[in-house]
């Protein structure tokens, strides 16, 4: 994993990542990937150690052992360099409630070294445009909703051009409108290769605006991979139906599949859980066939991917919303 090779392919990369509170182990030995240009989803339920796990990459709390990697720079050795190509939300920002949305970001990006005064006022502006906020660009931040506000917060973070942005439940405590909105934003800010890295609770989200996803549980990462991949592994079945069930039987052990034995299933069927998520349908039936096995049927039942979430957590997800 840490090989240059792998490392010049990943935005952030973790190794061993652990972080404890005294005797409690927030983090436990994370070992995270998240590509370049992906919409990575940080998926658990509350208490499972992803807030901590973003404060520890951004450098704003030390790891107990383990790496972080950003862009393949080492943390929190490289942030001076790696930081300002980093865009992050944490833990809902800070405004003045009695400055207008413009005001505030003005006064954000002074405090920021790396940004140059001289297109300051064109960078405000084009930053509340992503957002959708030109409109309440001079309207004082109280009178903004709490999805506003969350907008404005991740219009800070675009003031700059960034090849990361980190957003912490950023749709936390919002209404569904406010949801919607940042939302969409989210999948909106992944064109042009920025990598977006969302940590979450609600599983549709993450289905909804995410191209990866790493489910985290009590502090230990359970799964990562692209969606698709999460879905496939584990619940996906496959059922034939066949003249030749034992062939069939003895193709997929080839394949490094377990077929259910004969007495688990009606004479002429063969069935298989398909925990081998490279091996794709197609190529099973390929195989079939071209080792003779005559098929009569051949079904996938899919896995929603809300049982893998929950026969991977352990408990009820907050699926609705
Ligand atoms: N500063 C701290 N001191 C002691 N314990 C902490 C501290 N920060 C976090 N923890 C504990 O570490 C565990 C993980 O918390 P963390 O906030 O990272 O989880 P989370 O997945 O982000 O959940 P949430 O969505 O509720 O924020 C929790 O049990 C929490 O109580």
């Amino acid at each position: 994993m840490n090989g240059s090779g792998t490392s010049a392919a990943l935005a952030i990369e973790t190794s061993g990542l652990t972080k404890r509170f005294g005797r409690q182990t927030a983090v436990d030995s994370l070992d995270l990937a998240v590509p370049h240009g992906s919409v990575f989803g940080f998926l658990g339920p509350n208490g499972s150690g992803k807030t901590t796990t973003i404060r520890v990459m951004l450098g704003l709390a030390g790891a107990t052992s383990g790496s972080v990697r950003i862009f393949g720079q080492e943390m929190p050795g490289h942030l001076r360099s790696v930081l300002p190509q980093v865009g992050a939300l944490i833990e809902g920002p800070a405004f003045y409630p009695f400055l207008s949305g413009a005001s505030n970001l003005h006064r954000l990006d002074t405090a920021d070294r790396h940004a140059p005064a001289a297109t300051r006022r064109r960078r405000v502006g084009e930053a509340l445009e992503r957002v959708g906020l030109t409109h309440a660009a001079n309207k004082k931040v109280r009178a903004y909703s709490l999805g506003m506000k969350q907008r404005l917060g991740i219009a800070n973070a675009l003031l700059m051009p960034r090849q990361l942005l980190v957003l912490d439940e950023p749709t936390n405590g919002l209404d569904p409108q406010g949801t919607r909105e940042v939302r969409s934003l989210v999948r909106s800010l992944a064109g042009g290769g920025t990598t977006v890295f969302v940590s979450s609770h609600l599983l549709s989200e993450v289905e909804q605006i995410c191209s990866h996803a790493a489910v985290m549980r009590a502090g230990k990462l359970v799964a990562q991979g692209t969606l698709d991949e999460l879905r496939r592994v584990g619940l996906t079945h496959l059922s034939i139906q066949t003249p030749d069930a034992e062939a069939a039987r003895a193709v997929l052990r080839r394949l490094g599949l377990e077929p259910e034995g004969p007495e688990a299933a009606l004479d002429g069927q063969v069935s298989t859980p398909m925990n081998r998520p490279e091996l794709l349908p197609e190529d099973i039936a390929a195989a079939l066939v071209a080792d003779g096995v005559r098929l009569r049927g051949f079904v996938v039942e899919a896995g929603s991917l809300e049982d893998r979430y929950v026969e991977l957590t352990g408990e009820g997800f907050d699926v609705v919303q």
